[in-house]
């Protein structure tokens, strides 16, 4: 049956990196509906606000949502709530997509782009679960208050509730079972208190439902020194929304860089995955053709397997995506001269 997917180009290389992925259904001739409607930024300067109600409305009626990036130094000025990253916090919180896949795999013929020793980054493959619709990006009370002594304050709240947290590790669990089984729960129980519960609710998950799988428990700074130190004792790697945030943008050069990174965010069954590079709207390069397609073509792919359900094409792209890198085609951010589009046309023509 014809799935729909909704893109969603938003701002500076996110527009690029779209219309790469664009030509890979093209390619592929997939039988996909594909939609489109500004976003962040570019939703700001002509509808006003960073997603429109219609937008939110199209997400959900989706099969899968694409959105490329959000953001730059144009809007950085403005309230937190009319910021193109509002934009994206409001549509991950109407999908509830409350478990952020962000898988970190080492392509054998970049192992040198990495910012690590080959042998540390040989064959590395992690699954970043992030939690994604909690935590202390969506905790009230929040905002900048004026005190009495004239001071200001910065407010943020920090929380998570034991459904909250059980929700995102059984996903966890799941995905490890088709892995090596073991999974690694990041958190401060040391210091937070939704940090302890968090350890706490995730040890109980596990000795109730999979006592098949391997749970180990790290705080989060030690984990962020371990992903560096021997990135390769890690398979599943749970943790919350501000601490998955930081360390898979760490996970990112273990790879490379950045733009070689996917993710998937994932509610309840049946409902619409949305499917995002982990990079940002990258001013520093934006409209130049310099921006790495890759991250966003392998979104695609998580789509393809998560939305779509076709396991087969979405390995494919992945395949075309290792295939047009180890053939030479690459983008200055993984040491070649390719262009965007030169790198999409590769990958094209690998498929
Ligand atoms: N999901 C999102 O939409 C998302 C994610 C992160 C940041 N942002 C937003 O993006 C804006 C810029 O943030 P930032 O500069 O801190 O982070 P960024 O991820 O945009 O860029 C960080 C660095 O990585 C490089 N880079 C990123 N993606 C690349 C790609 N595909 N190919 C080659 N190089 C790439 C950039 O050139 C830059 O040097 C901010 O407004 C931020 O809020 C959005
Ligand atoms: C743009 C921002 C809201 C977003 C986040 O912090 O979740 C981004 O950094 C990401 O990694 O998707
Ligand atoms: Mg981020």
């Amino acid at each position: 049956m014809t799935k729909t997917l909704l893109l969603l180009p938003g701002d500076g290389i996110g527009s690029e990196v779209t219309a790469e992925v664009r030509r890979i259904v093209d390619a592929l001739g997939l039988d996909v509906t594909l939609q489109e409607a500004r976003f962040g930024g570019a939703a700001i300067d002509a509808d006003g606000v960073p997603v429109t109600d219609e937008t939110v409305a199209l997400a959900l009626a989706a099969d899968a949502v694409l959105m490329g990036a959000v953001g730059g130094p144009k809007w950085a000025g403005q309230s937190f709530d009319t910021r193109p990253e509002a934009g994206l916090l409001r549509l991950r919180e109407a999908m509830n997509v409350y478990a952020n896949l962000r898988p970190a795999r080492c392509f054998a013929a970049l192992a040198d782009a990495s910012s690590l020793k080959r042998e540390l980054v040989e064959g590395l493959d992690i699954m970043f679960v992030r939690e994604l619709v909690g935590g202390v990006y969506f905790g009230k009370p929040r905002g900048i208050e004026m005190l009495a002594n004239g001071e200001r304050r910065g407010l943020n709240s920090h929380h998570y509730t034991t459904g909250q947290i059980r929700r995102v590790a059984r996903t966890a669990f799941e995905l490890a079972k088709g892995r090596t089984g073991r999974v690694c729960s990041v958190e401060k129980s040391n210091v937070m208190e939704a940090g302890l519960l968090w350890r706490e609710e995730v040890q109980r998950l596990r000795d109730e439902d999979y006592p098949e799988i391997e749970l180990t428990h790290m705080l989060a700074d030690n984990c962020a020194m371990q992903l560096v130190r021997q990135p390769k004792q890690f398979d599943t790697i749970l943790t919350d929304n501000l601490f998955g945030d930081m360390l898979s943008d760490e996970a990112a050069m273990l790879t490379g860089s950045l733009g070689l990174l996917p993710s998937a965010a994932l509610g309840e069954a049946g409902r619409p995955g949305l499917y995002e590079p982990i990079h940002g709207s990258a001013p520093d390069i934006a409209g130049q053709g310099l921006a790495n397609p890759s991250a966003a073509i392998l979104s695609l792919a998580m789509a393809v397997r998560h939305s779509f359900g076709e396991e087969r094409t979405a390995e494919r792209i992945e395949r075309a995506v290792e295939t047009a890198i180890e053939g030479g085609t690459r983008t200055r951010d993984i040491g070649g001269g390719a262009s965007t589009a030169e790198m999409g046309q590769a990958i094209a023509a690998a498929l």
